[in-house]
This record gives C-alpha cells, structure tokens and sequence, in this order.
C-alpha cells in the first residue's frame, strides 16, 4: 500500500513535538490499565499523569495539562462524576480531550455516560468497532471489552459519529481507520499480538490525547497514533513474539521509533 509523504511527515512531526514538548497528559482510566498507559506516555515522551478526585483533576487542568483521556473501562458513578466535572473545566480551557468508551452498549451506566460525554466536544473518540457502533447508534455486541465486529464493519457508524460530534474517530483493529466525517484515512500497521495484552487499545487512547496536544489537527492526531503504535507492535514482534515480553518491547520500540522507522513501515492511504 502506498503512503502518501505528506501524511508520513506529518506522523514523524508530531512524534518529534511529543518528544519536544513533553505535553502532561491527565488520564482519568480504568484501573486495569493504569501502568501501561503511564509508562507508554513515558516512552513516547509524554508525561502522565493519574488521579481520582473532582478538585485534583480542576487544579491538574488548570496547572499546565496538555490533553485529558477520560477512558470508561471500569467507571463508577463516583468516577463518572469526576469525569464530568474534567470535561467540563477541559472545555473552558479548550484543553483537548478524548474519549475512550470501553463496552459501551454492553452496560448501562457507561452507556449512558458516554452518550452525554460525546455530547460534550470530545476532540477525538478512540475505540474498536462494536464500541463506535454502539456509540453511533447501531446494535453490536461486544464481549467484555473486546469487538465481535472487524473495524471496517463501523467504518459508517464512525462517520457518522464524527460528523455528530465534530471529533475525529479513530477505530481500531486489523485496520485503524481515522476520520472526521469527510476524509477517511485507513492505517495498515499493527500486529495481532497487540490484542494478547490488555490496555494496548486503551493507552492508544493516551497517545492520541498525547498527539492532540502537539497535533494540526484531530485527524492528523489520530492517524498518527494509530501509526506510531503500529509500528512499534511491528517491531515489538520482532523481538518478543510472545505476550509477556512483547508488552515490555512494544515500549522499548515506541521510546526508540526513528523518523525513518515511520518512513519504511508506515502504511496509510487516504480512502
Ligand atoms: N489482527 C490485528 N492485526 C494487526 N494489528 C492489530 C490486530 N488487532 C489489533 N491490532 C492493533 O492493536 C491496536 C489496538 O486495537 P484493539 O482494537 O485491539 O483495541 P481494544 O480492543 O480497544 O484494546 P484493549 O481493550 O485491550 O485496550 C490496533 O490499533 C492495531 O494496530
Ligand atoms: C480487561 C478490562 N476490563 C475492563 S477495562 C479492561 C482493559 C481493556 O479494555
Ligand atoms: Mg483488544
């Protein structure tokens, strides 16, 4: 699949301004994931950084953050609650935030606080396919936080989820597509192993917050992390082909992707 230079760039220059600039990333996430996402910010050269409490995350936002993810994986109505009260102060800051909704439709309290959350300006919604479909409207079934559906079967729901909320949607899979509702970009690059360790679609969730900070644009952000992470699963493969030791490549890959990694092995193409 050819790539066009100007989108390989584009990846290569917003891993350069994560590096850069080091944005500080608050993650409101589920607690399965928590190491992960932190130590993968770390690695691409962001900073992470984790809380629990309404007033904390206000003073966090107010104190210099870059991006918010407010991921929905094990949310309580305690933690809902502070989720809305950071979207809303991330809002009057125009600090941009995502929203990661983890088995939305299989549950109902995520369910409904990720229909008022998308409501709220979301910059960008990551998640896989049954989660945009169920958050676009359309029946799926998802088992646990995993998809039953292959990403391109959402390819619609996520059009039109863009189009509704004005965010980017990045759907994940075999295939990651981006869109905005206008242009679609679909990236080629990951390996299935990705998907035999818990929390790598999740902190995808913190590397886009990470890129909306440094980003053009909330498409450009999504493309880019759908490819940085990727690569780095391609490589991590390549020196650890089983679980375990693949999560601790898949950071060790990401901490030293190279311009010209991207250049070789980025594989997107604007649909
Ligand atoms: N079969 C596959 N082939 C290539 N890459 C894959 C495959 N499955 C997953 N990936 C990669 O893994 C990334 C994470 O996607 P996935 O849809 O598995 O997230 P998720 O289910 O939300 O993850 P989690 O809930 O475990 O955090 C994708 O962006 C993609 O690059
Ligand atoms: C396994 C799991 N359960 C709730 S959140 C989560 C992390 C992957 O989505
Ligand atoms: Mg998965």
């Amino acid at each position: 699949m050819p790539s066009s230079s100007g989108l390989v760039s584009a990846v290569s220059s917003d891993l350069e301004k994560i590096r850069e600039a080091a944005p500080l990333v608050l993650s409101l996430t589920n607690s399965v994931v928590q190491p992960l996402t932190a130590n993968l910010l770390l690695a691409a050269g962001a900073v992470p950084a984790m809380l629990n409490d309404a007033e904390e995350t206000v003073e966090m936002l107010r104190g210099g953050t870059g991006a918010l993810l407010v991921n929905l994986g094990t949310v309580t109505h305690e933690q809902g609650a502070v989720m809305q009260t950071a979207v809303q102060e991330a809002n009057r800051l125009n600090i941009p935030w995502v929203l990661d909704p983890v088995a939305v439709g299989a549950l109902s309290l995520r369910t409904r606080l990720a229909r008022q959350l998308k409501e709220q300006t979301p910059r960008i919604i990551r998640g896989n396919a049954s989660e945009i479909m169920a958050l676009a409207g359309y029946s799926s079934v998802t088992k646990g936080p995993e998809s039953t559906s292959s990403s391109a079967d959402a390819l619609q729901a996520a059009r039109e989820l863009a189009l509704h909320t004005g965010a980017a949607v990045l759907v994940t899979g075999r295939t990651d597509y981006s869109t905005d509702g206008h242009q679609v970009v679909s990236t080629e690059n990951g390996h299935p192993m990705m998907s035999r360790v818990t929390g790598v679609g999740c902190s995808m969730g913190a590397l886009t917050a990470a890129c909306a900070a440094v980003s053009p644009s909330p498409l450009q952000a999504a493309v880019s992390t759908a490819v940085l992470m990727g690569i780095a699963g391609e490589m991590a493969f390549e020196q650890s082909p089983a679980p375990g030791s693949f999560a601790v490549s898949l950071l060790d890959c990401l901490y030293s992707l190279s311009p010209e990694d991207v250049a070789r092995r980025a594989r997107i193409l604007s649909l």
